[in-house]
């Protein structure tokens, strides 16, 4: 794999849907999605611990019908992730859909995944400490890193405490592959993760509860800016 995997697409802000909060909001997955990707989410990726490979397939297919809607009439990019279902991906792929997929420390290993699915997709891995991003270098085949949780989460009920913003910066900068940073940020603490060397900020929450998503992914792109920091911003 050579080259820059991520060009033409705009990682500043990534969304990861989840089901129940949209619904609780009073909408569809695949609403949400149109709504955020027109306000400028630029990664999406389709995350749903509660229904099977059957349902998650049309799920996915659903999303990226959103995603192509948003983007109709524009030159964006904005790829599709997988939350782990290695299958699915498969299938999709096999449709000849354009998806890729994110895995967790405990999922589906990279390699496994790479010998499944190609050098074609992009994948994302979680990571937390040095010895994950030192193995992630090693074995290869990692297009993007998710740090976090940055800040305290109730969307993944099994995350840990947030590490903070300090330390998210350290780890960004020993990660040597392109970073996001995930849990528990909304457009009121973004502008705090400017200046830690991400490519983006990824939501589930500040997007998924909000009234109106489309303005929400527009404030969460305005506070973060281009992941620098403002003039005389201090850490
Ligand atoms: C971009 C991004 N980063 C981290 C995660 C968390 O993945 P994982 O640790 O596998 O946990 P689950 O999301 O599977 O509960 C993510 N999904 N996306
Ligand atoms: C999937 C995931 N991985 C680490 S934290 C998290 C959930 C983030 O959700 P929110 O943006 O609502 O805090
Ligand atoms: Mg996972």
């Amino acid at each position: 794999m050579s080259g820059d995997r991520l060009a033409g697409i705009d990682t500043r802000l990534y969304l990861v849907t989840d089901t129940a909060q949209c619904a609780g909001a009073g909408r569809t997955v695949a609403e949400t999605v149109r709504a955020a990707v027109t306000g400028g989410a630029g990664v999406v990726q389709v995350r749903d611990k509660d229904i099977d490979d059957a349902e998650f397939l049309v799920l996915t297919r659903e999303v990226i019908t959103a995603v192509t809607e948003a983007t109709a009439g524009t030159d964006r990019r904005v790829p599709v992730f997988l939350n782990d279902r290695v299958a699915v991906a498969r299938r999709l792929l096999d449709e000849g859909s354009d998806v890729h997929i994110h895995v967790g420390q405990t999922d589906t290993p990279v390699a496994e995944v790479r010998d499944l699915l190609g050098d074609g997709p992009l994948v994302g891995l979680s990571a937390a400490e040095p010895e994950e991003f030192a193995t992630a270098q090693e074995t290869g085949g990692v297009d993007l890193v998710g740090i976090g949780p940055v800040f305290d989460t109730t969307t993944k009920t099994d995350a840990p405490a947030g590490i903070g913003p300090d330390r998210l910066g350290e780890l960004t900068a020993s990660a040597g592959i392109p970073a996001v940073a995930i849990g528990g940020i909304d457009a009121e603490r973004a502008h705090e993760l400017r200046g830690r060397g991400l490519v983006g900020i990824c939501v589930v929450s500040a997007i998924c509860r909000a009234e109106d998503p489309e303005q929400a992914a527009a404030d969460l792109l305005d506070a973060f800016g281009d992941g620098t920091r403002k003039d005389g911003e201090q850490a």
